[in-house]
């Protein structure tokens, strides 16, 4: 039996996808909208607090394409203030004029593949505390999708070995490690979570740096061999001070 890596979990997550129903929205009277809007924009504020007072983090993006039209990531340190986050925000009047798209529940992990210093509790360090409960970047462009590692027939990843699957992660790294500064990864684990194993959101200040990595990691031995992929969302930052003009109409 092959065994499990032990991994480190840090603020949970939720990737929040909405499509707005553009043809109520323009039926409301101005008052209605701008009433919407500055609820709204009351709520990024008390996020900007959260964020400000390092109690969780957040991120709102315009998405291109036809899946969705905003796509909002938040990380809260329990399951229960995600979940009331999410509630608080479903109960505002702009929520009345967005239609589900797409969602995922995950918490923010780093496994323990590489080798550990003697008597050394990896997480017990701050740099590991940053990463685990990160303040996301609001870079110019974020991606967002799941992703699964294969289990069919020769390539089954969760009977390979330990010491297997950490050299092909340690290749990964090294993929990732060329994209340093161009690049921001968030890897969320979903097991029990969600209907995929992992999120993978990505930042980028170019969005072709999104592409190149995306593309150059398919040809690592762990995404060419083992990895299975789930819808891929691509958007754009959307600051506070840009909602109004983003949904005036
Ligand atoms: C932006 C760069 C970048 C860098 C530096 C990087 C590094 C690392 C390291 C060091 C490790 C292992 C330890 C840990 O930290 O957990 C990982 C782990 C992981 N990665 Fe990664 N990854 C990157 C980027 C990066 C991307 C773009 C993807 C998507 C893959 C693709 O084909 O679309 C990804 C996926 C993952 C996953 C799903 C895991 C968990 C695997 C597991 O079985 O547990 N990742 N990753």
């Amino acid at each position: 039996m092959a065994e499990a890596v032990e991994t480190m979990d840090g603020w949970y997550c939720l990737h929040d996808l909405r499509s707005i129903d553009w043809t109520s929205w323009k039926m409301a009277s101005s008052d209605e909208r701008e009433a919407a809007i500055h609820e709204f924009e009351q709520l990024l504020s008390k996020w900007e607090a959260i964020e400000e007072a390092k109690d969780g983090s957040h991120a709102v993006y315009t998405v291109v394409g036809q899946k969705a039209d905003i796509m909002m990531m938040f990380l809260r340190p329990t399951m229960v203030e995600l979940n009331e986050l999410e509630t608080e925000f479903n109960k505002t009047k702009f929520a009345e004029y967005l239609k589900p798209a797409y969602s995922y529940v995950s918490v923010v992990e780093l496994s323990k593949y590489a080798p550990q210093k003697e008597g050394v509790d990896p997480e017990s360090l701050p740099e590991t505390q940053a990463r685990l409960k990160p303040i996301l970047p609001k870079w110019e462009h974020m991606c967002f999708y799941p992703m699964d590692k294969r289990r069919q027939g020769e390539n089954n990843w969760y009977t390979l070995e330990f010491s297997e699957r950490g050299k092909m992660l340690y290749e990964h790294s090294k993929t990732g490690r060329k994209y340093a500064g161009r690049v921001k990864q968030i890897i969320t684990g979903s097991f029990g979570f969600d209907d995929w194993e992992w999120g993978v959101t990505l930042f980028a200040h170019d969005v072709l740096q999104l592409k190149r990595i995306v593309y150059e990691m398919r040809f690592d031995e762990v995404s060419a061999k083992y990895g299975e992929f789930g819808e891929f969302f691509v958007g754009n930052h959307l600051p506070k001070e840009n909602v109004a003009a983003y949904l005036h109409v």
